[in-house]
C-alpha cells in the first residue's frame, strides 16, 4: 500500500494557528478537525499516514466532532454527519494580548444534513490555542419557534502516545461505565472501583456523569494528558486493539500509536430558540518541563512527524 502524510502546512484545505516557539494547531473545515496540535514542536495527536480526506473510510486520527449522534445510528454513519461536512470559518484565527490564538468554525443546518436529521439548528466551534493546552468550546443553537432539539455531542480525540496498553486513567473512580467490548452481556452498568486503571488490554467503555476532571497518564512518553471539562459529563476510553471498523485506517506499526476519548454530553434536550454550550481545557504536564529523553536522533524526529 503506498504510504504518503496526507496533508502538509502548505496545502490550502490547512488552517494554521501558529503561537510561535513552535507551538502550532493545523485544522481543516472538513469536519471541523483539528489533525494536529504541537506543543514546542512535539505533535500531540495522532493521525494516521493512511488517511484519505476525501474518503471518511480511511480517515483515522485528530479530534473530531461527535453530532448529532453517539456511536451507531440509524439515520446516518456512525457518530453523526458532524465530522463529515464542512464548517465555514466564523472569526479568525485572531492573536489575543496573551498571545494565544483563537479561531471559531461554524456550521448550520442545510439540506444534507437535514436529510439526515431533519431540524434547523447552528453549531460553532472555538479552538482557543495556549502555550500548553487547548481550549475547546462547544455552542449549539436552537433556531426554532416549536422544536426542541434532543442530541448527543462529543469531541473524538486520538491522543498521541508512544504505547496506550503503558498509558493509565485516573480520575474515574466509583463512576458508572458500560463495557463494549464485553458483548456477553446485555450491556449492564459497572462500576469503577479504583483510582487508577490501566489501558493494558483492548478497551471500549462509556463513562456517565463524570465530574470536572480527569486524566491520562502516559509513563513511555512521561507525560501527563490532562482534561478539565464544563457541561460534559460523559465520556469515552477505547484503544484500537479491538476495533473492527478500522484495518483500512491504521498502518502496521500505528495500531497502538494512541488512545481514543470522547468527552461530550450523551442527553441534551434544548428547548426552541435557546442556546447550549460547554467546554474543555485539554492540558499537557510534564514533571520536568523539558521534554522526554531521546534515546537516539531517529527517536527525535518520531515526535516531529
Ligand atoms: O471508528 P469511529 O466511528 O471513529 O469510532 C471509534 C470509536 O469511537 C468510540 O466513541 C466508541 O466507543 C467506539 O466503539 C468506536 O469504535
Amino acid at each position: 500500500m503506498q504510504k504518503h502524510h496526507p496533508l502538509s502546512n502548505d496545502d490550502p484545505r490547512v488552517i494554521r494557528m501558529d503561537r510561535g516557539g513552535y507551538t502550532t494547531c493545523n485544522v481543516i473545515l472538513k469536519g471541523a478537525s483539528i489533525i494536529s496540535w504541537r506543543i514546542e514542536e512535539e505533535e500531540q495527536l495522532f493521525f494516521s499516514r493512511l488517511s484519505h480526506l476525501d474518503d471518511y473510510d480511511k480517515y483515522r486520527g485528530g479530534i473530531t466532532i461527535v453530532f448529532p449522534h453517539f456511536q451507531e445510528w440509524s439515520f446516518g454513519r456512525n457518530h453523526g454527519f458532524g465530522r463529515d461536512v464542512i464548517w465555514s470559518v466564523r472569526n479568525g484565527p485572531r492573536t489575543d494580548h496573551y498571545g494565544d490564538v483563537h479561531l471559531e468554525l461554524i456550521l448550520k443546518s442545510n439540506c444534507f444534513t437535514k436529510s439526515n436529521w431533519n431540524y434547523d439548528f447552528e453549531l460553532i466551534l472555538k479552538i482557543i490555542l495556549k502555550e500548553r493546552s487547548l481550549e475547546l468550546q462547544l455552542v449549539v443553537i436552537n433556531p426554532s419557534k416549536n422544536e426542541t432539539l434532543n442530541f448527543q455531542i462529543a469531541l473524538h480525540y486520538h491522543l498521541k502516545v508512544k504505547n496506550c496498553n503503558k498509558v493509565s486513567v485516573n480520575g474515574l473512580k466509583n463512576l458508572q461505565y458500560i463495557d463494549r467490548v464485553d458483548s456477553s452481556v446485555d450491556l449492564p452498568f459497572k462500576t469503577i472501583n479504583t483510582d487508577s486503571f490501566d489501558l493494558a488490554l483492548p478497551i471500549d467503555m462509556v463513562v456517565y456523569n463524570s465530574g470536572k476532571e480527569f486524566q491520562y497518564v502516559s509513563k513511555l512518553d512521561d507525560k501527563i494528558i490532562h482534561f478539565t471539562k464544563n457541561n460534559l459529563p460523559d465520556l469515552s476510553i477505547w484503544t484500537a486493539g479491538y476495533l473492527i471498523n478500522i484495518p483500512n485506517q491504521l498502518d502496521d506499526d500505528e495500531w497502538t500509536g494512541f488512545v481514543g476519548t470522547d468527552i461530550g454530553n450523551f442527553k441534551v434536550y434544548l428547548p426552541p430558540q435557546s442556546t447550549w454550550s460547554a467546554s474543555q481545557v485539554i492540558e499537557i504536564k510534564r514533571e520536568n518541563k523539558t521534554r522526554g529523553i531521546f534515546k537516539n536522533f531517529i527517536d527525535y524526529f518520531d515526535d516531529i512527524c
